[in-house]
């Protein structure tokens, strides 16, 4: 069992919309990605971990706490960053973040402040006269000062500029060092990849793969592009036993999937060829989900 599980979760809708039948089971400490396109079923499966609806079958549950029957004392140690932010009455983000404070009983206004530094949000500034960006901002800033167990964020990096997206992932990885639990639903692959420890791929409400990040960035079989100079070299190449892929006669390249464990040999057999470049085609999280995806239409 983990520390937020989901057993068989069912929310039905009708005409295969909502969720079906989704169990993950989360570690404590662990960064956990939930990623699919528009209309996967990833805010149906948040809402149902806030207790915000109640599944048709299946279960969630958050350190043991059915999330439906103990929604009330799971709040007290989770954040938690919608996908549509609608603030409360309150006048200004300062008086908004420190009643969130107050509220949770958890968390400091020090380290409140700080964020909003980093995040370069003025809470000064009235809740009503914010931009977007700036309501998340307020948002996040209200979730990361909390000191909260667990952070339940959905979509949060919406509206955010790239430098800004920057201090919300070293954020994250602050929680992560505070031994905090992270479910992140998200479509920013770059994010996922950077912050989270495993990640599972949802699919009009099921999920369809799931993959261990380490796994993905640090893989031992590695593929390399090459180009000659010659045709002659390109075919003497071929002739020699490496798995190759996308073979160009045109332009003279190739490219090698090789395991680290045989590299030196491919290093001493590439000393007899002219070759123009040799690079490694790095593999990042975005293109691992657009395989899976592209696998998923193809099987249909
Ligand atoms: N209250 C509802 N009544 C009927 N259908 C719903 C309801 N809520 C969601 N759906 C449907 O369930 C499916 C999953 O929706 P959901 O909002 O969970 O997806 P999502 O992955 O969060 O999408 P997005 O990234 O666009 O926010 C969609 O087909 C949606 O139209």
């Amino acid at each position: 069992m983990g520390y937020i599980d989901l057993e068989n979760l069912t929310k039905d809708y009708g005409q295969n919309r909502g969720v079906f039948d989704i169990s993950l089971s989360i570690e404590q400490g662990e960064t956990f990605g939930l990623v699919g396109i528009n209309g996967a079923g990833k805010t149906t499966t948040i809402r149902q971990l806030m207790g915000f609806i109640k599944p048709d079958s299946g279960r969630a549950s958050i350190n043991g706490m059915d999330c439906q029957k103990s929604s009330a004392q799971i709040k007290r140690f989770v954040s938690y960053v919608p996908g549509e932010i609608n603030f409360p009455a309150d006048k200004t983000g300062e008086t908004f973040l420190k009643r969130q404070l107050e509220k949770a009983g958890r968390g400091s206004w020090e380290r409140c402040k700080e964020i909003c530094e980093r995040l370069q949000l003025d809470y000064t500034a009235g809740l009503k006269t914010m931009s977007k960006g700036m309501k998340q901002k307020t948002a996040l800033a209200a979730a990361f000062s909390l000191d909260s167990d667990v952070l339940i964020l959905d979509e949060p990096s919406t509206g955010l500029d790239p430098l800004m997206r920057d201090v919300f992932i070293d954020l994250i990885k602050e929680e992560k060092e505070m031994g905090h639990t992270i479910f992140l639903f998200s479509h920013i692959f770059e994010e996922i990849e950077q912050t989270c420890d495993r990640v599972a791929m949802i699919k009009d409400g099921r999920i369809i793969d799931q993959l261990v990040m380490e796994d993905l960035l640090h893989n031992k079989n590695k593929t390399y592009k090459l180009e000659f100079k010659t045709r002659e070299s390109l075919q003497q190449f071929q002739a020699l036993d490496y798995e190759l892929a996308d073979v160009n006669e045109d332009d003279l390249q190739v490219k090698v999937h090789i395991n680290d464990k045989d590299i030196n040999r491919l290093m001493d057999d590439l000393q007899h060829y002219d070759i123009l470049f040799f690079k490694e085609i790095k593999t990042n999280f975005e293109d691992y989900f657009t395989n899976v995806f592209k696998e998923e239409v193809t099987n249909v």
